[in-house]
Formats: C-alpha cells, structure tokens, sequence
C-alpha cells in the first residue's frame, strides 16, 4: 500500500472563518496504482493535492494523518515536509507550467533542485537524459530557458524533474488541461508509461477531465463540497455509479461518438453549498433527487462490493 489517508481535514483560514475545503476524507492507494480524482469545480481535488505535499498558510492542518510506504508524513510542518519532497511524495502542480523560473536555464534548475535534496547533478544527468530522450525532449533544453519550450514540452519537463528521484507517490493536477487534445493525450499516456517503469510507485492524476481518467486510471474516486463520495475501479464507477451526484456527474458527460443533437447533456442543477459554512449531513442533500430525512446525518462509507465504496444513506437498507 504505498499511500494510506485517514480522515484528513485541511481549512482555509479566512477573515470570515474557517473554508472546510477537505472535510474528513480516507482512502488507500495501492502500489503500481493510478487513482483519478474528480468532481465539479470548488469540490477540494486541489486541495486535497496541495495538503499532501505544500500544505502552508493560509490552510490549516486540522486534523488526520497521511503515510507513505509505512512513513507517516509531517504534513502539518512545511520545512520538515522537504525531506519528503521528490523523494517520497511530489507534485506537479496546476499551472506548473508557468512556475518555472524563466531567468535560469533548465539544467541549472535542476541542480539546484538537486543540490538542495543532497544530490549530484553530474551522477544523475545519464538518468536524467535517458527520462528526456523517453519524453521525447532533446538533451539540449537543459541549456534553454523555459519561455523557449512550448506548453506541452515544459508540462514534460515538469513531470521529468518531480520524478527524477523516483518518489513513491506523484499528484498531477490538471496537467493537461491547458493543453490541445493530442498534447493531452500524448501527456496522459506518459503519466502510465513512468508509472509501467516504476518512476513512481502510485499516482493521484487530479482533472476536470473524466474522460483523461477513463483512459489512464485505475480507479476513480469523486468528491463533493471536501468530502468523500464515491471511489471505485474506473470502468465500475462510469458504468454503475451508485452516489447520486457521480450519477449525474457521468451522465453530464458526452458520449463518444453521440452528436448533441441526438442527446441533451443534463447538467447538475443548483450549485454546490458554501464551504464556509456547509450544511450538516450530506453536502449533497439539496440537490439529490433521492434526498431524505435521514440526509440530515453524515451518510457512512459503504463497501458495496470489493473496491467499491460509497458515501450515501440510499445504500444502508431502510431498517438501519
Ligand atoms: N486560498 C483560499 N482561501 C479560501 N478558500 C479557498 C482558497 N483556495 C481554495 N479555497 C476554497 O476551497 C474550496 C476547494 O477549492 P479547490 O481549489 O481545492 O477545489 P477544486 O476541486 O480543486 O477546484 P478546481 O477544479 O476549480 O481547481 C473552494 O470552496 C474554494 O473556494
């Protein structure tokens, strides 16, 4: 197992009180395992990536813990979670991209990452140009400057260096989505291929984009307003869905292959509730169409069947 989460809860200090962006969420991630993470806009995906590996002000560490590899990680103390970074847990952040510093040229970028982390440049660079030759990049970019690489060539380069000291676990979020669709494509294949190579033990791949996720992952796991809602094996989560809002969630989706002629996309109506604030039980009850009573209390976890488990009252029977 190489990343275990149980019931972490990460806030957003804000002058009018605390954002409950990440509101109690566990799950495990298997070794050689790539998880997507979805849901609708604001639903905490990012947050939950940040917590894992740039947790700082203004979140709020509240409560929780993360392990990796049987290593429970200090993710409450930024400075203490730089011996964790690249090495055991890494990220690619959203708008990596343009994270990059565009007055140092690549290669001594590297370095110096390298040399923070205790690491020779001159022992890693054979490894380093075997990575770039498999990304399809020329040796010769580590003497460029970022602004000379195109979108898709820098998103690479981005995933090379975060897993260049093979970190256990990797978060990609929302790495392709500024890019075209066979960039997307060509990226998201890359993510399997360091995974089949063993770059990285397991993955978090962070995206708007199910269908990215139908392509790539293992599994799939959806969020609601910072809470847990359903997590399962890919194809069993966009063919059987059970949580009413991963229901909707897929069938706003179109189709390949289906013209919108020839089916309306339903949408979600409403909106998801303010995380200042959120209402007690089931975030999801006011826009559920199976809402009840018994909405009014947090639904548990059900394992409805192996690997497959769901946070709705409709799957405890109607005795409990
Ligand atoms: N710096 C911040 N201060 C206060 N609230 C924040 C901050 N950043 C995010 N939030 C809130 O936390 C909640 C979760 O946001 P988050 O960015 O994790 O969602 P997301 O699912 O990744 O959305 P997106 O898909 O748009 O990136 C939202 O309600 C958002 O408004």
């Amino acid at each position: 197992m190489s990343l275990q989460i149980e019931n972490l809860r990460v806030y957003y200090q804000t002058l009018r009180g605390d954002v409950k962006a990440l509101d109690g969420v566990t799950f495990t991630i298997g070794d050689g395992e790539i998880m997507g993470l979805a849901g609708e806009s604001g639903c905490g995906k990012s947050t939950l990536g940040n917590s894992l590996v740039l947790l700082k002000p203004p979140m709020r560490y509240v409560e929780g813990s993360v392990t990796v590899d049987g290593d429970e990680l200090p993710i409450w103390d930024f400075e203490r979670m730089n011996e964790y970074r690249y090495r055991t847990i890494s990220t690619v952040p959203q708008y990596a991209m343009n994270a990059m510093n565009p007055t140092r040229k690549i290669g001594r970028m590297i370095a110096e990452i390298l040399e923070a982390k205790g690491e020779n440049f001159e022992a890693l660079l054979p490894e380093l140009t075997r990575r770039l030759e498999l990304v399809e990049l020329p040796e010769k970019v580590l003497d460029m400057y970022p602004i000379e690489l195109s979108g898709g060539m820098k998103q690479r380069m981005v995933m090379v260096i975060s897993t260049l000291l093979n970190p256990s676990v990797l978060i990609a979020d929302e790495i392709t989505s500024a890019l075209d669709v066979s960039t997307q494509k060509a990226i998201a294949e890359m993510l399997v291929e360091f995974r089949n190579r063993e770059f990285v033990k397991s993955m978090i791949v962070i995206t708007h984009d199910v269908s990215i996720l139908y392509q790539i992952a293992d599994s799939i796991m959806v969020m609601y307003a910072g809470k847990f809602a359903e997590r399962a094996p890919t194809s069993t989560l966009i063919r059987e869905p059970r949580h009413p809002y991963t229901q909707m969630l897929i069938s706003s989706l179109p189709e390949i292959g289906v013209k919108f002629g020839e089916k309306r996309l339903k949408g979600i109506p409403g909106k998801p509730p303010l995380l200042l604030d959120p209402p007690r039980g089931c975030r999801f009850r006011d826009r559920c169409p199976f809402a009840h009573e018994r909405c009014v209390e947090e639904p548990p976890v059900i394992e409805v069947e192996k690997g497959h488990w769901v946070s709705c009252w409709k799957e405890v029977g109607s005795d409990a």
